[in-house]
């Protein structure tokens, strides 16, 4: 009978890593950093000389997105309802230019109200007119909204709804035949931390972001046999006006720089971001730090001691108020 002792099973361990273990461990080890050289150096598909509609060009996110993607070689279609504003970003990215590594093009603007239903389809005529085609779709503008639920004017919600949900897909889906048509075209949305999870005080534009995640989830499902890809992109706090631009339960604009809004992530690096999310064709991006990160899976693994942490959060929010 073969009885082991504890020599035999020492010198049979003794010999399995010689032999065979830490050979392998190695070339694990050196496939796994290959893996990443490859990662890091994967810079997906091209946007030079691409039509990209990016709305909400005039400021924060946007404005720096037309930067990123401009010096990547789009045919930029800038969106907003401030002329003057729009005209300011395309002064600052200049007129067509090469510089024997890349070519840049002059961009266009186009002016429209998103919260108005006949204006999206009239523009996205327009853009359609003008560039033939589209082929990445940004539906980047959006509003912000402070206030409790019981002292918000029901027209808020409604604005806030119109702006955030109706106006992005209204245009999405103005521009989406022609896309379909060619088999060609890319719907990316700025979504938010919020439209994953829901934090008091926020409900018109937490509402917003949740719609806007589901309806672009749907609309990745059934445009994946056509190759269109849908990209929805879920920033944390981002250093723009945002909060400043909010609206507040009564309608009136809240004009005030939050503390998370002030140390939030630098644009730029969110708009390198969005970039990278197309050109790789990312399907869901969260850009956000460890705090929003954790409480988005907490959301869906521990709900209830999520749903805790917001009633408290709120509770502590109100005392701040009555002070
Ligand atoms: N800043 C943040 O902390 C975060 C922002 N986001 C999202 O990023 C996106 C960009 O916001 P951000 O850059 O931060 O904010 P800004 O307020 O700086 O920019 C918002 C942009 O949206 C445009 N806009 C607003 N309302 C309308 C409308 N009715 N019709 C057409 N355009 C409109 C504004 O253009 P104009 O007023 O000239 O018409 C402006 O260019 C938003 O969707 C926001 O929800 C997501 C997570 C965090
Ligand atoms: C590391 C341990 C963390 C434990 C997790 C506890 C849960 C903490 C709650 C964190 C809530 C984060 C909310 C983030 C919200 C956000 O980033 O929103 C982005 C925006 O869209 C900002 O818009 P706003 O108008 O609200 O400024």
């Amino acid at each position: 009978m073969f009885m082991p002792n504890k020599e035999g099973l020492l010198s049979d361990t003794k010999c399995i890593m010689g032999g065979g273990v830490l050979p392998l461990v190695i070339a694990s080890v050196g496939v796994l950093l290959l893996f990443q050289i490859l990662l890091r150096l994967r810079r997906g598909a091209s946007v030079q000389g691409a039509v990209v509609v990016i709305t909400g060009a005039s400021s924060g996110l946007g404005r720096e997105c037309a930067r990123v993607f401009h010096a990547a070689g789009a045919r930029l279609v800038l969106c907003g309802r401030d002329a003057a504003r729009l005209q300011e970003v395309v002064q600052e990215l200049g007129g067509n230019s090469a510089d024997g590594q890349r070519q840049t093009f002059a961009p266009s603007t186009i002016v429209f109200d998103l919260a108005r239903a006949d204006s999206v389809g009239k523009a996205a005529e327009e853009i359609l007119k003008c560039h033939g085609h589209v082929d990445v779709l940004i539906n980047n503008a959006g509003i912000s909204y402070r206030g409790n639920i019981l002292d918000t004017h029901m027209t808020v919600q409604r604005d806030v709804m119109e702006t955030n949900y109706f106006g992005p897909i209204s245009l999405t889906q103005a521009l989406l035949p022609s896309m379909v048509q060619r088999c060609s075209g890319h719907i990316v949305v700025i979504s938010s931390v919020q439209g994953k999870i829901a934090i008091p005080y926020r409900s018109a534009y937490a509402a917003s972001k949740h719609a806007t995640q589901a309806y672009f989830d749907c609309l990745r499902a059934e445009m994946g046999h056509l190759g269109i890809p849908v990209t929805v992109i879920s920033p944390g706090y981002i250093r723009t006006n945002l909060s400043v631009n909010a609206m507040t339960g009564d309608g009136s604009t809240y004009g005030v720089v939050d503390k998370t809004t002030a140390s939030g992530w630098d644009p730029k690096v969110v708009a390198r971001a969005v970039l990278k999310a197309v050109r790789l064709k990312s399907k869901d991006v969260v850009l956000a730090g460890p705090q929003p990160t954790v409480a988005v899976y907490l959301r869906t693994l521990w709900p209830a001691l999520f749903f805790k942490l917001m009633a408290s959060r709120a509770r502590k929010e109100q005392r701040h108020k009555d002070e």
